[in-house]
């Protein structure tokens, strides 16, 4: 593949909702939109999942944009792309900045599976024509407004829940959610709002058949993980501290989980996130894929992942209509009691949505092989 062109979309969409975690909340969401344009006028398309500010990892939609215009779009243009699975190692001499290098590896592969005309689900190994999914529900201002919020959700049929926990949000919420809901597939996400120290509260929460606490500890710790897993009766998954295979491959060593969150924009890309899911498969570690309230494009990534036969615990890929007014995709992402049918149109299979994309835009620039 030769690529003619790059555009760059910074994109604003307002959430539905405001997203609060242990670290704060916003109502808009801010990302960068990637089309890379081949020779023949096919576009792929990529989207970054970093934040306006780096609350979640070091990177922000500013450095996204710099690594991309100033270091990733030279190197995708100095030469022509056989595979998609060249731009890991293209990319290596750029330390981290994971994000800003799955942005645009996502849009080259989405064009490479056009180019092959399959789905983005089978150029990557995927077999699933449908997929269960999860949903992700913020920290709410009471118990009762988060109980109201699963209820409605666990009726619409979708496979697991997802909150919030805290210091002083966790072992009475879990306590009521589980009265309520003695049943439904059950998981906590702490956003690294623990340490050792907290080990006891932690193991309160044993008592509540969780399918796993997420992310209890430092966002870059595997030691002290290992430290608490080995207390716990109920599975640690790790997100934030995993960001490349290495990192997993440790936390697999040590026992530091024994679930595995794969979020394609934390690890670098589609190629280094296979590499993961293909690394827990052989290791009996079942993983799942993160969300990072993307819009249409990143969510077909996600779907497109999650096809992989070791994803075999729900996802955090709600619908569409979750997050957005109007998504940039068309058509949109539909849950249907709990389960999102896998296009079978080549590369994402979704069509963007040129007129929503341009609504949302606030500013882009178009970027060409330099002529020397
Ligand atoms: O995209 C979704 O719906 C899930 C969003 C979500 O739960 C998260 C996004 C980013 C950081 C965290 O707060 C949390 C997560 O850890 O997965
Ligand atoms: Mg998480």
């Amino acid at each position: 593949m030769k690529i003619n062109r790059v555009v760059l979309r910074h994109m604003q969409m307002k959430l539905k909702a405001p997203f609060t975690t242990s670290f704060g909340s916003f109502t808009t969401k801010e990302f960068i939109l990637v089309e890379a344009i081949d020779e023949d006028g096919v576009s792929g398309w990529g989207e970054s999942v970093a934040f306006h500010s780096p609350w979640y990892n070091e990177e922000t939609v500013k450095t996204n944009w710099h690594m991309l215009e100033d270091f990733l779009l030279p190197l995708l243009f100095r030469a022509p792309i056989e595979h998609p699975d060249e731009l890991n190692s293209r990319f290596s001499g750029i330390r981290k900045n994971n994000m800003a290098k799955a942005a645009i590896e996502g849009a080259i592969w989405d064009l490479f599976a056009k180019k092959q005309n399959v789905p983005l689900s089978v150029a990557l190994g995927g077999t699933k024509k449908q997929i269960d999914v999860g949903i992700s529900i913020g920290i709410q201002k009471s118990i009762d407004d988060l109980l109201r919020i699963v209820e409605r959700y666990a009726c619409e049929g979708y496979r697991r829940m997802k909150v919030k926990i805290k210091p002083g949000w966790d072992v009475e919420v879990i306590r009521e959610l589980r009265r309520k809901f003695p049943d439904v597939p059950l998981m906590a996400d702490a956003n690294s709002a623990y340490s050792l120290k907290d080990i006891e509260r932690l193991k309160a929460l044993d008592e509540f058949q969780l399918l796993m606490i997420e992310q209890p500890l430092a966002a870059d710790d595997i030691v002290d993980h290992a430290t608490l897993q080995a207390q716990l009766n109920t599975p640690i998954c790790l997100d934030e501290s995993i960001h490349s295979y290495e990192d997993a491959r440790k936390a697999i060593e040590l026992g530091s989980c024994r679930i595995m969150n794969i979020k394609i924009g934390r690890v670098g890309g589609l190629t280094e996130a296979k590499r993961i899911h293909d690394f827990c498969q052989t290791h009996h570690i079942p993983v799942w894929c993160g969300g990072m309230l993307e819009a249409g494009v990143g969510r077909a990534h996600n779907i497109a992942i999650t096809t992989l036969s070791n994803f075999c615990l729900p996802g955090d890929t709600a619908a569409s209509s979750y997050y957005w007014e109007r998504d940039i995709i068309s058509p949109e992402v539909i849950v249907h009691n709990g389960t999102i049918t896998v296009p079978d149109n080549p590369g994402i299979g979704y069509d963007v949505d040129r007129q929503q994309v341009a609504r949302y835009t606030t500013f882009a620039k178009t970027y060409r092989p330099s002529l020397d």
